[in-house]
């Protein structure tokens, strides 16, 4: 089932239980805009080559929308659509005061220099820039994006609209990104695995860890585990996969990585098979890459007792019933991964008041807002009987669909 299908499938179920009006589900699951445009990007050769670029707004009856920009060949309208979509209910989830929203540009990125990144990303900027802004639409970083490609959004569309640092976040430190963001979403996925185990009477120290995706999200999920006592055992990325039964030194690996730019040949693991990764013998899966990763093929060999959903849409809803009859518990992405835009409003917030926060600060509230998320979650799973994914969309549309109906939309 593709991304936008299996989104659709959990909104459809979540509405059933709240008993939503049929018209407000409706209205809910339209997306407000679907943004295609063409990027004609002049290569460093002189030839041109032409990228699709999109973004989808989902919602924004709870606010300005907000969501990333994806830098990957597998980027297509149903995607970016799926995300958009997480994002709406996501935004809901944390309680902060956005809709939302995703966009992409169907690329490889590790195939581009830095002046043709950089040359893609002011051409889609220019292609956007009237329908995002600090209240209407703001981007973040995504897969095979980062602060960089934010500066350059920023520097673009501030030509336009005059200099405007909250109209993106998870920018640099020196252009007004806030301390803290670019640890966030591992951070966040970090406190989330904290209040999930001790609802189980367990913690992070003597458990063992499999994480794929060894990119943001992934090596400081890795990192913060590691530093809590967490044997992470095996790891892979796009060129292979690590393994250690005794626990990875991430610290050394994250060196190994950012010297060779890969995973392969490091003396601390042994090489495995990366399509063994999600089946690997551990407590705790963290799936930090792709979407559907967990499908009808390898769910039934899956060995962790958790998964922690730290990347969009990692499991398709036929995994989802296998793993749940096994009796693995999932925490689902529209939470895990929230951290990330929950320090993403932290930035937006700090921009608006000129004012900057420590990073403790942001540490601190980050995990405040990641505990009572977790809270409430679990308050929707007793009201309606339901597991950890549907707690969490029956908390974000319901919250939506509140909004909705308080702003006279629902007609
Ligand atoms: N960045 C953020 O703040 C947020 C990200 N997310 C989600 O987290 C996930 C990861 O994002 P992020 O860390 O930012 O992206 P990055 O681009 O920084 O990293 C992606 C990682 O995934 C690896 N990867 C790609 N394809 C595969 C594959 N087939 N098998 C194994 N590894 C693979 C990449 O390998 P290599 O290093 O070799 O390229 C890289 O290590 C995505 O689903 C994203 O939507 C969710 C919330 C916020
Ligand atoms: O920080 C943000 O605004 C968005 C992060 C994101 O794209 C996501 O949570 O999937």
């Amino acid at each position: 089932m593709n991304a936008l299908a299996a989104t659709n499938r959990n909104f459809r179920q979540a509405s059933r239980i709240l008993g939503l009006d049929s018209k407000i589900e409706k209205s809910l699951l339209i997306p407000f805009r679907e943004i295609k445009v063409e990027c004609t990007l002049p290569k460093d050769d002189g030839t041109l080559v032409s990228y699709i670029g999109f973004r989808v707004q989902h919602d924004n009856a709870r606010g300005p929308m907000k969501g990333g920009i994806r830098y990957h060949p597998e980027v297509d309208p149903d995607e970016v659509n799926a995300l958009a979509q997480l994002m709406t209910w996501k935004t809901a989830v944390a309680d902060i005061p956005y809709g939302g929203a995703k966009g992409g540009i169907g690329c490889t990125p590790k195939d581009l220099s830095t002046s043709e990144l950089e040359r893609l990303t002011r051409v889609f900027t220019q292609k956007i820039h009237d329908l995002i802004g600090v209240n209407t639409d703001v981007p973040a970083p995504d897969m095979g994006t980062n602060a960089q490609t934010m500066a350059w959004i920023l520097d673009e569309y501030s030509k336009f609209h005059g200099y405007s640092p909250a109209v993106v976040t998870g920018k640099p430190i020196d252009l007004g990104g806030s301390l803290g963001r670019e640890a966030a979403t591992g951070r966040g996925v970090v406190y989330a695995t904290e209040a999930l185990l001790a609802e189980h009477g367990k913690s992070i120290k003597g458990l063992t860890f499999a994480i794929q995706g060894f990119g943001n999200v992934g090596s400081w999920a890795a990192s913060l585990l590691h530093e809590r006592g967490g044997k992470v055992v095996a790891v892979s990325d796009i060129t292979g996969a690590v393994k250690n039964s005794n626990g990875i030194d991430i610290t050394a690996l994250i060196q190994h990585k950012e010297a060779t730019g890969k995973l392969a040949d490091f003396n601390g693991a042994d090489a495995m098979d990366a399509n063994d990764l999600l089946t690997h013998e551990c407590d705790v899966l963290i799936p930090c890459a792709l979407g559907g990763v967990l499908n009808r093929e390898n769910a039934g060999d899956v060995k962790a007792k958790f998964i922690i959903e730290a990347a969009n849409h990692p499991t398709d809803p036929d995994a989802d019933e296998i793993l749940t009859k096994k009796g693995v518990t999932i925490l689902p992405d529209i939470y895990a991964n929230a951290g990330g835009v929950t320090v993403s409003y932290f930035e937006w917030v700090q921009n608006i008041q000129g004012f900057m926060w420590d990073e403790e600060k942001v540490n601190q509230e980050l995990k405040r807002y990641m505990t009572r998320a977790f809270h409430n979650i679990k308050g929707m799973c007793h009201s309606h009987n339901c597991n950890l994914r549907m707690g969490a969309f029956t908390l974000g549309v319901n919250r939506v669909a509140r909004a909705t109906s308080l702003r006279g939309w629902e007609a």
